[in-house]
């Protein structure tokens, strides 16, 4: 077993990196452990009696600050082995506080899903992150816990570092979420579970349920009502029995997009990506891909421990230019910017509309994507509605023009869907900084070359 550290050291060395054309991508792989899935089974096997033993953890850096941030709140969380973790609880309402700042580094779900499950107990914790994650909004999740009685003295604008004093004796409330958001919901069902009562969050448009599936996998009652104008109510019962226990966590749909696009855009090529998360709240990429003309198979499609997988075999495809729906959003929110890198090399116009959320992420992903492209040579435009219309060069016999150094603002995403751009680019496509795929793609740049990527050093 590895002692593992109380806490998680932050990204400090800058890594430039580039990324030249590329033939055929081949392979058949397995990405890192989904992130989502990860930082959940961390925090409910921290509050559940007895063991939980997660398989397939992603030890990227988000999910390695959220098991620091379990440990200094009392629970144990120890590696066994590449991705196999065991976590003793101390038990729902028991979490300590703890001696030093909980510092979540560049991930908003750590701390927004945190800062909820620590509202629901009677201490009090400062959290801080990296200078993109102090600069993100933090009001979204400490509105409604305020109004379930836990309270928060933070920056202005609700920023990190924040202070947040929990409560036992919270009351439940009933939320209408006013932003379609996983962490926002997600916060608030876990300030929940140790609120005597039911509580409940509406969500107009449906966001990843990884917290309630997860929830009733360590024995939580939550339910799910559809209501008469079609938003969905989710409501959980507090003061649930939670117990320990194992989880397999599935590959990341969100990380497979990044080899998956590349196999796309490159000429012969056939690639394998094992296991991959299909939650429907998930695939949206996937669905619009192939409305573009994606060759991708879904193969031996399964259920692996209450989520649906499959293996997707992807094949080098002719893509055209598509109008990704506003309310397909939420289903892909984190895909944008790969997209983005596709609709570059496809055939005509993509047009993806309410992206407002993008402006909110690790950098203003939005803007970024489309600067990048811009530097890149692709013709961009951003709409006065959050929309993103990117002019795709396929069919042209010619990649975008490429030959740039593209800026990534500490975001992961960018780093890695410029790198894949590169690989489909007339000439080689940099990045000022891709230290932060570390974050939710450890060993991106080695697995992506070993298909057949010429990504290194800038
Ligand atoms: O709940 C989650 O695990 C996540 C929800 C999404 O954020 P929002 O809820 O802010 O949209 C997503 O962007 C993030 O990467 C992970
Ligand atoms: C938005 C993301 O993560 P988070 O909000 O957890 O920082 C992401 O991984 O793309």
């Amino acid at each position: 077993m590895t002692q593992a550290p109380a806490t998680q050291a932050p990204i400090t060395q800058v890594k430039p990196l580039r990324s030249a054309a590329t033939g055929a991508i081949q392979g058949s792989i397995r990405v890192p452990g989904d992130k989502s899935i990860s930082h959940r089974s961390l925090m409910l096997g921290a509050i559940a009696v007895g063991e939980t033993v997660i398989h397939g953890l992603l030890e990227g850096e988000d999910v390695l600050h959220t098991a620091a941030a379990m440990r200094l709140l009392g629970a144990q969380a120890e590696r066994d082995a590449a991705g196999v973790w065991r976590v003793r609880g101390v038990g729902l309402g028991a979490l300590q506080e703890p001696a030093q700042v909980l510092d979540m580094g560049n991930s908003g779900t750590a701390a927004r899903l945190l800062m909820g499950l620590v509202a629901g107990h009677p201490i009090t914790c400062v959290f801080t992150g990296d200078a993109s994650l102090n600069k993100r909004p933090m009001a979204r999740v400490t509105k409604p816990l305020e109004e379930m009685g836990a309270r928060f003295v933070g920056r202005s604008g609700g920023r990190l570092p924040l202070t947040v004093v929990g409560s036992g004796d919270l009351v439940p409330i009933s939320y209408r979420l006013p932003v379609a958001s996983a962490q926002v919901k997600s916060a608030i069902l876990l300030a929940g579970l140790n609120t005597a009562g039911a509580t409940t969050v509406i969500e107009a448009e449906p966001t990843r349920d990884h917290t309630e599936l997860m929830l009733r996998h360590f024995g939580a009652t939550v339910t799910t009502e559809r209501l008469a104008d079609g938003a969905l109510a989710v409501t959980v019962t507090g003061q649930p029995e939670l117990t320990g226990r194992t989880i397999h966590v599935p590959a990341d749909p969100s990380s497979a997009a990044f080899p998956a696009v590349a196999a796309l855009l490159r000429p012969g090529s056939e690639l394998l990506l094992n296991d991959v998360g299909m939650n429907p709240r998930r695939t949206g990429l996937y669905d619009t891909l192939v409305e573009m003309g994606a060759d991708i198979a879904f193969e031996n499609r399964r259920d692996q421990a209450g989520e649906p997988v499959a293996d997707l075999r992807v094949r080098h495809s002719a893509l055209k230019g598509v109008v990704v729906p506003a309310d397909r959003a939420p289903s892909m929110i984190d895909e944008y910017p790969v997209l983005a890198a596709a609709a570059a090399c496809a055939e005509g116009t993509t047009v993806m509309l309410g992206l407002k959320e993008l402006r909110v992420k690790e950098s203003d992903r939005l803007a970024m994507v489309a600067e990048g492209l811009a530097r890149c040579g692709v013709s961009v435009e951003v709409g006065a509605d959050d929309s993103l219309t990117v002019h795709g060069t396929g069919g042209t016999g010619k990649g975008p023009k490429g030959g740039a150094t593209v800026l990534t603002a500490m975001d992961h995403r960018i780093a890695m869907s410029f790198l894949v751009l590169g690989m489909a680019t007339e000439e080689p496509v940099s990045v000022d900084d891709g230290a932060f795929i570390d974050t939710s793609f450890p060993g991106f740049v080695g697995l992506m070359n070993g298909l057949g990527a010429k990504i290194g050093e800038a």
